[in-house]
């Protein structure tokens, strides 16, 4: 189903990268059928050609007769003109999928053609090594055989989700920005080895090791992280001592605190997207 496919990034930055990079990693798509544009940035389309061996190609040169999977990948603040530079160019028959957060399906709907095939995607850049968790909501009239096409495209970046349009926000704090968390939380994990005296590449793999292993528990065992929890911590132990520093120190709350307004953003997009819209109109 995807190998004769075509596919063209519009924007070329980080999420395009990660996920031009699984792509081609995966085999499952030839990487001279990928293209990416962008604005006008020649040198980044350059490297993304001798890094992953796909098509860069400028906005003015792009054949849309010849694409079958447009993949939107600007920030949200420039979709407006994305879609009115591409409108003239596409067919309603053909598939555009939006890695925009807070961009809704509704939105791509109004600003492109009656029944475009249009598919909201929230990817995290893990893309970039098969290890994704992706999210999907297929627009109104989008049919099933583009859905399970853009299941079977994302599958090659990692595990793909169906959800319903109204959860996006909530995934996008929990998984489209969630690996910045993760991240965080290893820079100060890092600091506290090093300050001990530990050289700083060891102490990077000790914790990544630390955390594959705690996600392959949950992935691969029927436990709870509360049991898994309970389970490091012994009486009076080392890990009872350190999770009540983070108690102290209100890490829990800092945590729901993050996905909650990262989720609470992505709703914000959303709202500022349409209202620009409706002034748009009133003009
Ligand atoms: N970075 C991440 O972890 C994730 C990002 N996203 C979404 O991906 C999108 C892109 O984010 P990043 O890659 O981080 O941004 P970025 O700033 O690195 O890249 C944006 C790219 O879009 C290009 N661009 C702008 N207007 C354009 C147009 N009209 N036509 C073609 N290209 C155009 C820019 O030249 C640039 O190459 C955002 O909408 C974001 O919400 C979604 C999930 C995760
Ligand atoms: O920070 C952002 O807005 C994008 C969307 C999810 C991850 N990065």
């Amino acid at each position: 189903m995807l190998y004769n496919k075509t596919i063209a990034f519009l924007g070329a930055g980080s999420m395009a990268e990660a996920m031009i990079s699984g792509l081609v990693k995966s085999g499952e798509i030839p990487a001279e059928q990928i293209v990416a544009t962008n604005r006008s940035n020649q040198e980044r389309l350059t490297a993304l050609e001798s890094n992953y061996g796909i098509k860069g190609v400028k906005r003015e040169n792009l054949q849309f007769d010849q694409i079958d999977i447009f993949i939107l990948a600007m920030k949200p603040k420039d979709v407006d003109n994305a879609l009115n530079d591409i409108k003239s160019h596409i067919k309603p028959n053909q598939l555009i999928l939006s890695v925009l957060a807070g961009i809704t399906t509704s939105y791509l709907e109004q600003n492109l053609h009656k029944g475009q095939q249009v598919v909201r995607v929230m990817p995290n850049t893990s893309s970039t090594i098969g290890e994704s968790a992706t999210a999907i909501s297929p627009g109104h009239e989008t049919a099933d055989e583009n859905v399970k096409l853009t299941k079977i495209l994302l599958e090659c970046i990692g595990e793909v989700y169906k959800i319903e349009e109204k959860d996006m926000d909530i995934f996008t704090g929990l998984a489209g920005s969630g690996p910045a968390y993760f991240y965080y939380l290893m820079e100060h994990m890092e600091q506290q080895g090093v300050l001990a005296g530990l050289n700083i590449e060891t102490t990077r793999q000790i914790i990544a090791q630390t955390i594959v292993g705690a996600a392959k528990m949950i992935q691969k065992q029927d436990k709870t992280p509360t049991v898994l929890r309970e389970n490091v911590t012994s009486p009076n132990g080392t890990t009872a001592a350190g999770l009540d520093a983070l108690d102290e120190n209100g890490g829990g709350i800092a945590i729901s605190k993050a996905v909650e307004h990262a989720a609470k953003r992505s709703k914000e997009i959303s709202e500022q997207i349409q209202e620009s819209l409706l002034v748009g109109s009133l003009k």
